[in-house]
């Protein structure tokens, strides 16, 4: 198992979940809370950087060249500080990830919002299935330890306060940790 590389100043912090569910808007506000922290979009940083190898047509989404995705991505997880927005989160070594955020939704907010964005109704139902057997949130609990993995109910913009406070404690508290942390292992 590869573990989070303490050496870092910052935590890199994922954040994944259905399609709808929240993620972008948890991690603007986040970084807006906590300007040490760098939101990347995963999807847009992959079409900026040329890691679309082709599109899948039954499924209505562009195919990510994942190997590059990584490459790319390294330098800045090896720095810290991130917060990982895309729907998939199994992709990243353990080594980079201190805190996985799976953002839950309900069924029928999830597809009221969807439907808002002109999905066509496959790709909406596609989605909504994807969230009742809660797809994402096994896929966080296989790929990393359950203890850095969180659940995060996301309908109202209540909870979206409530969640982002949440995260913003958990990342004082990492900070404060890690930076004692450092002091303790320096030389005398
Ligand atoms: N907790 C919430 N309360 C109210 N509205 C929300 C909440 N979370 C998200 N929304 C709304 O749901 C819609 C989808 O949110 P958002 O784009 O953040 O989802 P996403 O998970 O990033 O989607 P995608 O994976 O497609 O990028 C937006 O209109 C947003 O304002």
């Amino acid at each position: 198992m590869s573990l989070p590389n303490t050496r870092r100043k910052l935590p890199n912090i994922v954040i994944t979940g259905t399609p709808g569910c929240g993620k972008t808007s948890h991690a603007e506000q986040l970084v807006q809370q906590c300007p040490e922290l760098t939101h990347i979009n995963v999807s847009e940083f992959a079409k900026k950087n040329n890691c679309i190898e082709g599109w899948d047509s039954e499924r209505d989404t562009s195919i990510v060249a994942e190997d590059k995705l990584l490459d790319l991505l390294e330098p800045l997880a090896d720095k810290g500080g991130l917060v990982l927005d895309w729907h998939c989160c199994d992709l990243y070594p353990e080594r980079w990830v201190d805190l996985v955020v799976v953002l839950r939704c309900d069924n029928t907010v999830l597809y009221d919002r969807l439907k808002k964005r002109g999905y066509k109704e496959s790709k909406v139902q596609e989605n909504v299935e994807c969230e009742i057997m809660q797809v994402l949130l096994s896929d966080a609990k296989e790929n990393y330890d359950s203890q850095i993995v969180i659940e995060l109910q996301s309908e109202q913009v209540d909870t979206l306060d409530d969640n982002v406070d949440r995260i913003t404690q958990w990342f004082t508290k990492w900070k404060q940790d890690h930076s004692q942390g450092v002091s303790n292992k320096l030389p005398s």
